[in-house]
């Protein structure tokens, strides 16, 4: 890799959707307004340039459209547009009305370093209601593996084509023309099956009240059905205020996802611009095996091949990166997210209880975040079930490391939520079992060793099961996505296991602020308000090892990375396959600086904080040692749970599959190689 910090070494690319203030059949003018947006777009790095639906003739010049002038004056047009953007690096889509034996096509002309690479023409022709199109143009619908000549050469003509960049051979271009995306399967459809990853729609929709949200709902819809980027360009100024009214919408989506818009009704030249990124739209095709089981195209397609080249230089990131990716900075979306999840949580632990008629439900409760949010979701449950908050057995088991503080609040929050509880000291077990067993311990030496943590996180297992059997009820679980990801649970006779286990497909970050949202939507007490708000300022730990000073010695973050960060890492890497120079990568982009990007709303000031490029590479490494290496076995034999996140779950039932034996050798070295140590 030549330089780490340009996005075109990721797989990403920089493209544009443009428009500008049309001059109605003038298209030497029009040109060289496309000129003047191609050489911004240029400046700014992008490989695309959309322009909207017959951008060099204006589109709402009606029978203009058949003028001997107006269609001379395009080729004219078309030649200076070749001239002037040969140097240029994006490809550019213009829009103009062409001739093809005899008849006026209504065409997409690709444009590449002053090449024509190809022409694509419209195939549904809206005639309806303030439309008229096919009064002058006729449908290329039909048009395959034809060519045209244009500017005397001859230029592939039809519906039937891909442009390939052969320098990435990810971002394969195809275009259609606004009505093309209004129809049941749009030509868009079939390009998509047939390679192309990222769609142009030239468009001219002139705007009534709403009509904005339906296009984009359009767009979206196309984008997530085909898997592919929409990049939308609507006509705006300029265009005939005759019978209607413009917008110049620009819109660039990918995968359903909108990565930008413009405000619309612009004034003069606007230039939109988003990096897609090419690895998402490839893994998501690979994964979803169906998308390939629906391959039936009525035509082959014709790849036509581009080098595109461009400069490896810093350009930034111009898209949405989630800081916490399982945990969006959208209010609304966090709402409805919050609300999911932890509705996830209690329905699925709801039909468990139903469903074996369990009477009790045990919880060893630590004043961690994992147990409080598992107990939260044990509240709910039973209320709906209306069994009783006593059908919830807690137990408290201080050991060697437990704090006064967390062991507080483990005991004021079971008060609170009203549960039956019992505190059960596991030190005498603790120090019967490291004496039985000969470790250093037992004789008074300070060996705080894997075995002396295990003996207390196993001792609190053996209770919590024998206490279920004892009580007739199920142990509930509290290990999270993120200790599953990075293996930080201690196995079988351990926190590993459970009957059923709640959090299993919450990640550390969504626990976090599910219980920040507990608080605030109200949903148990204000005193049990308060007490959440205590555990969520602890330091996270396992307390297995005995504090001094009544300092916490064992953080966990000081371990095995900040949740934050791993969290980042686990969403890229388990739900994309991401390589980790491109999770470091886009990482870097977002946490590098605590002023990009957009922080949660009600995020604790203090917290926020920025990792430089050094941690961001250490604690991958630190992922992706544990993930692909340590941990697999310990979700080989993980305990029933339901998946919640989108984002991915673990289940080796379910999501992620993979050998209890492997190694990290190639993540490793690809990390180590492509990511600069500072
Ligand atoms: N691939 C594989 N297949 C089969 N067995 C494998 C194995 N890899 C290791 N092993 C064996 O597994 C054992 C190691 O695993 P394990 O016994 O789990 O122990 P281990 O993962 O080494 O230690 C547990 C860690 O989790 C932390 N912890 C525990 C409890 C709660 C929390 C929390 O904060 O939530 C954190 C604790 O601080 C400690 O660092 C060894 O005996 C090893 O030989
Ligand atoms: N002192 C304790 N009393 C009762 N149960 C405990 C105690 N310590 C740990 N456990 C049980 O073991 C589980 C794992 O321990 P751990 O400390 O990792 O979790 P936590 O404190 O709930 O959450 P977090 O890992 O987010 O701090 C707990 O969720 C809890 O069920
Ligand atoms: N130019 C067109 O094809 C416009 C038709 C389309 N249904 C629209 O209103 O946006």
């Amino acid at each position: 890799m030549k330089n780490f910090y340009s996005l075109y070494e990721h797989n990403f690319v920089r493209v544009a959707t443009c428009n500008f203030s049309v001059r109605l059949a003038d298209p030497i003018a029009n040109s060289q307004e496309i000129i003047s947006l191609a050489g911004k777009a240029h400046e700014q790095g992008a490989a695309l340039c959309v322009f909207p639906e017959l951008s060099l003739s204006g589109y709402a010049i009606e029978d203009l459209r058949l003028q001997h002038v107006l269609l001379d004056s395009i080729v004219e047009a078309i030649s200076s547009l070749c001239q002037a953007t040969q140097t240029l690096l994006p490809v550019l889509i213009v829009g103009a009305p062409l001739i093809f034996k005899g008849a006026v096509y209504n065409c997409a002309i690709a444009i590449h370093k002053g090449k024509i690479l190809g022409v694509i023409p419209k195939s549904y022709l809206p005639n309806y209601r303030e439309f008229y199109e096919a009064r002058q143009f006729a449908s290329g619908q039909h048009i395959v593996d034809r060519q045209i000549t244009l500017l005397g050469q001859q230029v592939p003509f039809g519906v039937d084509l891909l442009f390939s960049a052969v320098d990435y051979p990810d971002f394969v271009i195809s275009a259609e023309i606004c009505e093309d995306l209004w129809v049941p399967v749009p030509p868009s459809s079939y390009a998509c099956i047939g390679g192309a990853t990222v769609i142009a729609n030239l468009s001219a929709s002139n705007i009534t009240i709403a009509k904005a949200d339906k296009r984009l709902l359009l767009c979206q819809s196309q984008s997530a059905r085909g898997i592919c980027a929409y990049l939308y360009a609507a006509a705006g100024q300029g265009e005939s205020s005759t019978d209607v009214a413009w917008d110049g919408q620009l819109s660039i989506v990918e995968n359903g996802r909108i990565l930008a818009q413009t405000d619309r009704f612009p004034e003069g030249q606007t230039c939109l611009i988003a990096d897609i990124d090419l690895d998402i739209l490839r893994q998501e095709r690979m994964q979803v095996g169906t998308f390939h089981q629906n391959l039936s195209v009525p035509y082959d397609y014709r790849n036509i091949h581009f080098t595109l080249s461009p400069a490896l230089v810093d350009l930034g990131l111009k898209r949405p990166v989630e800081r916490f990716p399982f945990v969006p900075s959208d209010v609304q979306r966090l709402e409805q997210d919050c609300f999911e999840a932890y509705r996830i949580q209690v329905s699925a632990l709801k039909q468990r209880i139903q469903a074996i008629g369990a009477k009790k439900l045990v919880i060893g409760i630590s004043g961690g975040l994992d147990s409080t949010q598992a107990l939260l979701v044990a509240a709910q449950v039973v209320d709906e079930l209306q069994i009783g908050r006593e059908s919830i057995l807690g137990y408290t088991m201080p050991g060697f490391g437990t704090s006064f503080e967390t062991k507080n609040n483990a005991e004021a929050l079971m008060d609170a939520l009203g549960i039956q509880w019992e505190c059960l000291d596991i030190r005498p077990a603790a120090k019967q079992m490291l004496q039985d067993m000969k470790h250093p311990y037992a004789d008074g030496q300070a060996v705080y060793d894997v075995t002396f943590e295990n003996v207390q996180a196993g001792l609190r297992t053996d209770y919590l099961f024998r206490l279920a059997n004892h009580h007739h009820g199920i142990v509930i679980g509290t290990g999270d996505l993120s200790e599953l990801a990075l293996g930080w649970c201690t196995y079988g006779v351990g926190d590993q296991m459970s009957h059923y286990n709640v959090n299993a497909g919450l990640p550390k970050t969504l626990i976090q602020h599910l219980i920040r949202w507990v608080i605030q939507s109200r949903h148990f007490s204000e005193d049990a308000g308060e007490i959440l708000q205590r555990i969520l300022d602890t330091e996270i730990s396992p307390e297995l090892i005995p504090s001094q000073d009544n300092k916490t010695l064992q953080s966990t973050e000081a371990k095995i990375g900040p949740y934050a960060l791993q969290d980042f890492n686990l969403y890229y890497i388990l739900r994309y396959g991401l390589k980790p120079s491109k999770v470091a990568f886009l990482a870097y982009s977002i946490w590098s600086d605590v002023n990009k990007g957009n922080w949660l709303s009600g995020f604790p000031e203090d917290k926020k904080i920025a990792y430089n490029l050094s941690e961001i590479r250490h604690w991958l490494e630190v992922f992706v040692k544990r993930f692909f290496v340590f941990s697999q076995f310990k979700r080989s034999a993980m305990p029933n749970a339901p998946k919640v996140s989108a984002g991915g779950g673990l289940s080796p039932r379910g999501d992620w599959r993979a050998p209890s034996d492997g190694n990290a050798t190639i993540w490793i070295k690809e990390l180590l190689e492509n990511v600069p140590e500072s």
